[in-house]
């Protein structure tokens, strides 16, 4: 973002009534300035409020709320007050719920009309799925800990910078995970283990991660750390034993970088066990603590029901789980399939899985490491068609040789789950000259952020038949 004045009439820092007309991508209000486009965090749609510029690009300008004139019936009290607007994860609290879910079908339409695939108009875009209790979902808490003013803090960076927030409370933390984070912070002050400094790089705890068990309610605690030597480690164990007997696997990783990665490469066992165990959807996986595990376990069960039902697959198809991640989708398949085959970019996730293949008794499901559009040309070029496809890329969509590869061989069922509208709306031109859009279902994976989830269910046109 450059300070540099594009516009001959606006300046950063000053001030303008604004008419806020929608939401972005990210959740900020979007209103227009003399036809500039501006974009105020914080704002809602239907407001009027006084802008402040904050920064100025060539396409558009950043503002923030000096007051504002109009509220929006939609605005309600942030839980986090004391947090909003200074750590990510909850852009959208200001927003009521029944709003927030709105927003994320407002936000596929808009990217719909951007990139206009063919027949959009006609999309059954279906109301956003949320949670009964929109807070307490988030099963994993990953936070950095830093001493402030003399005491032990943990919790997540101010937006854009590395200067660290102490998070007492977090309404999106289901409660557990909280509770644990808090009473380790307090015990590392109340024993003065050494925290880490990272202008000095010195000190030994960095990070502690604490994750649930959404059907066990069993919670695994690791301690990143500067050094393998965790000062008055045999006292945090028994305190740990006595007054949270639900932490049944303490961890510690051993992260010497001096640099803004979590993980470093040894992860050792300091109590318990070296995993905890989540049942989902039927399945059970072994949770070690670098595993990726969806983070809003409630939703994640919707998540797969959907992408069960937008398939309806036969006894003797088979279907192929592209950026399959641990395996989970491809899995909650595989009664239903003759054969899945998964393929992701990281070695380890394929590692995990194989074994949740094992542990699960499944002997259909197989897993690859590579990458999705170098696997999947490859799997047809042996003579593998699937009858039926899932893709769940990250944020970048699919890659041209992937979409080439669907094109080509067209597998009659397809399910595209994405988590970002823009290169959905951007795959969905080239798609649908041989798919039509059945419909669009978002789904809410994690309220009070302007995260938008979707599953598509693409139907192969008639013609190709
Ligand atoms: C949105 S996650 C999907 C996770 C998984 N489907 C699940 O439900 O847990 C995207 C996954 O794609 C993987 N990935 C990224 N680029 C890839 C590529 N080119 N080919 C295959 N996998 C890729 C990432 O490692 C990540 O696991």
């Amino acid at each position: 973002m450059s300070e540099v004045t594009y516009f001959h009439d606006i300046q950063v820092g000053q001030r303008f009534p604004l008419t806020i007309k929608r939401l972005g991508i990210n959740g900020e209000g979007i209103g227009y300035y003399k036809r500039t486009i501006v974009f105020v965090t914080g704002a809602l749609p239907e407001e009027v409020i006084v802008a402040e510029v904050t920064a100025i690009a060539p396409k558009f300008v950043n503002a923030k709320i000096h007051t504002i004139r109009q509220k929006s019936t939609q605005r309600v009290e942030p839980r986090d007050a004391d947090y909003y607007g200074h750590v990510g994860g909850i852009e959208l609290e200001h927003l009521s719920y029944p709003g927030q879910l709105a927003f994320k079908v407002d936000v596929i339409r808009q990217s719909l009309e951007k990139f206009k695939p063919r027949g959009y108009q006609g999309y059954d875009l279906r109301p956003t799925i949320g949670m009964a209790d929109p807070h307490g979902y988030r099963n994993k808490a990953q936070f950095q800990v830093r001493e402030i003013d003399g005491h032990v803090a943990a919790g997540l960076y101010h937006e854009h910078s590395h200067q660290l927030v102490d998070l007492k409370t977090f309404s999106t933390q289901r409660p557990a995970t909280m509770h644990v984070i808090r009473y380790v912070t307090n015990l590392l002050e109340e024993l003065a283990v050494p925290i880490y400094n990272e202008e000095q790089n010195s000190g030994i705890v960095k990070t502690l991660v604490v994750r649930e068990s959404f059907s066990t309610g069993h919670l695994q605690l690791t301690f990143v750390t500067n050094s393998r030597k965790l000062p008055h480690k045999r006292e945090i164990l028994s305190r740990l034993q006595t007054d949270l007997p639900q932490v049944t696997s303490v961890m510690q990783n051993l992260n010497q970088n001096h640099t803004s990665l979590i993980w470093g490469d040894e992860t050792f066992n300091l109590a318990g066990d070296n995993y905890i165990t989540e049942t989902l959807a039927g399945l059970t996986f072994k949770l070690s603590a670098q595993a990726f595990f969806q983070l809003n376990p409630a939703q994640t069960i919707k998540l797969y029901a959907l992408v069960r039902d937008a398939l309806q697959l036969a006894p003797h198809e088979s279907v192929v789980d592209a950026y399959c991640g641990v395996g989970t989708i491809g899995l909650s398949l595989a009664d239903t399939a003759s054969e899945v085959r998964g393929m992701d970019i990281i070695p380890a996730a394929i590692a995990d899985a194989q074994e949740n293949a094992a542990l699960n008794q499944i002997t259909n499901a197989k897993y690859e490491v590579g990458k999705a559009e170098e696997l999947l040309p490859q799997w047809l070029k042996d003579g593998f068609e699937p009858d039926a496809l899932v893709v769940d890329p990250p944020r970048l969509g699919l890659d041209q040789a992937l979409l080439n590869a669907i094109l080509d061989s067209r597998p009659q069922k397809f399910v595209y789950i994405s988590c970002n509208p823009s290169t959905l709306a951007r795959d969905l031109v080239k798609l649908s000259d041989v798919y039509s859009v059945d419909y669009i279902q978002s789904i809410d994976m994690f309220p009070q952020t302007a995260r938008v989830e979707a599953v598509v269910r693409l139907e192969k046109k008639n013609i190709y038949r």
